[in-house]
């Protein structure tokens, strides 16, 4: 348990990102940027990058000894809210939403020290010194003042502060510096759910909580844009960025609807061929990524999730594993995923479902990079070697690379229908 904390309140220690197939990628590109910044920080060494897969980029962080990150040079303080921070750790600039607090007389490009406000506690709009609990997490240069971000009456939105350097060492990179939708900024579980699933041209593919669209884009890109892909999602703002996602990325294979999929099946729909509800038996492939209580997300430093919340989602993913099954064909495949590690929520609902759809087939989660399903839970050593789950441990059944073992807390399992 200690080690599972310590894992997850640490950022892993590569960026991963998402080539898009349907588009050309040019690694010159991100070699130039990388040796700009490299100048910029007055070191010699530029940060390793490589492929995984084809469609998996890895950028690793820069080495410990080319730079000095853990020095808090004299500047001034910007405290920013704890997933903001969280960002910054894993690369990211500061937007403005996630300011909280910064001193009254900084100027524009002016240096600044990027601090976490762990407890929650620091007042939106602080002046002075935060005296609270805070963490140090990043240097970067100020590109918003004070009005622009607390006194001007209207949600803030853009870049406050554009990091130069996280504590992690990990390269401040983005999706920008590539034409739009080359790449898709994406954690490698998430790319290897892609692959379990592995989209084929005219499959029928409902992905049943698809927002804001990484995996539905993926599984369209991997097709080559030639699958039928159905992408539901319960919050309608949400089918927007699915739709926004899609056209970015060049994909056109995929309908998307505003939809609660706990209601996707219905013995009275026509087809398949419009909205939902979908009759039984209609996909080849179902993709179930959950909603659940996102505790495998890193590095958190700070959760409010109570117990009860933590409870709750295994019924919301019973609920949807049950019309799951329901549309999907004899022989199809399900894709069931969790970007959390408790085992209520991946070893317990495989168990559960198995024991209520005696249909259901546990198959190999191909392919298996992650380590086999958590001992003691109820799963068989040969049920535990079909499922895969993202943690740091290694287990001596199927010990996996460090890479698999430092990615955020992931779970995957495949079912077919008898
Ligand atoms: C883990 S996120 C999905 C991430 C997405 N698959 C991706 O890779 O980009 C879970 C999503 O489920 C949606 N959701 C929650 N309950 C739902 C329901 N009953 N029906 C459909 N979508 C639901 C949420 O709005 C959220 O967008």
């Amino acid at each position: 348990m200690e080690n599972l904390q310590n894992w997850l309140s640490l950022p892993p220690k590569y960026t991963t990102f998402r080539i898009n197939r349907l588009k050309s990628f040019n690694s010159d590109i991100l070699k130039d940027f990388l040796t700009t910044q490299t100048n910029e920080l007055h070191t010699s060494v530029i940060p390793n990058f490589y492929f995984l897969n084809l469609d998996c980029l890895v950028l690793e962080r820069w080495p410990e000894d080319s730079l000095d990150v853990t020095v808090e040079y004299q500047g001034k303080e910007i405290i920013v809210d704890a997933l903001c921070a969280a960002a910054v750790l894993r690369g990211a600039n500061v937007f403005a939403p996630g300011v909280v607090g910064l001193p009254v007389n900084c100027n524009l490009n002016e240096k600044v020290k990027i601090y976490g406000d762990l407890e929650g506690h620091c007042k939106r709009g602080l002046k002075i010194a935060y005296t609270g609990k805070k963490l140090f997490v990043g240097t970067g240069l100020l590109k918003m003042l004070r009005y622009e971000l607390f006194d001007n009456g209207v949600q803030p939105s853009g870049i406050a502060v554009q990091t130069i350097m996280p504590i992690s060492r990990l390269p401040v990179i983005n999706e920008a510096i590539y034409p739009e939708g080359v790449l898709v900024l994406q954690n490698l579980p998430s790319i290897v759910c892609g692959w379990v699933v592995d989209a084929r041209p005219n499959e029928y593919i409902l992905d049943m909580c698809a927002a804001p669209g990484n995996k539905t884009t993926h599984l369209a890109e991997m097709s080559n844009d030639e699958a039928i892909i159905i992408a539901l999602d319960k919050t309608p703002q949400k089918i927007v960025k699915i739709k926004e996602n899609c056209s970015k990325q060049g994909v056109q294979c995929v309908k998307a609807y505003s939809f609660d999929s706990t209601k996707c099946f219905s013995s009275n729909s026509t087809g398949i061929n419009g909205s939902p509800p979908y009759p039984s038996h209609s996909f080849d492939k179902v993709l179930l990524d959950a909603p659940c209580s996102g505790l495998g997300q890193r590095p958190q430093l700070m959760n409010k999730m109570t117990p009860k919340m933590l409870e709750s989602y295994k019924f919301v993913q019973r609920k949807l594993m049950s019309a799951a099954v329901q549309v999907l064909k004899s022989g199809g495949r399900l894709i069931y995923s969790t970007c959390t590690v408790t085992v209520d929520e991946n070893e317990g609902m495989v168990l559960w479902a198995l024991e209520k759809f005696p249909c259901l087939k546990l198959v190999r989660a191909d392919p298996l990079h992650g380590s086999p399903g958590l001992q003691g839970c109820g799963l068989s050593d040969e049920q535990r070697m079909m499922v895969q789950r993202f943690s740091p441990e290694i287990d001596p059944l199927r010990p996996t690379e460090p890479i698999y073992r430092d990615t955020i807390g992931f779970f995957i399992a495949t079912f077919t229908k008898i």
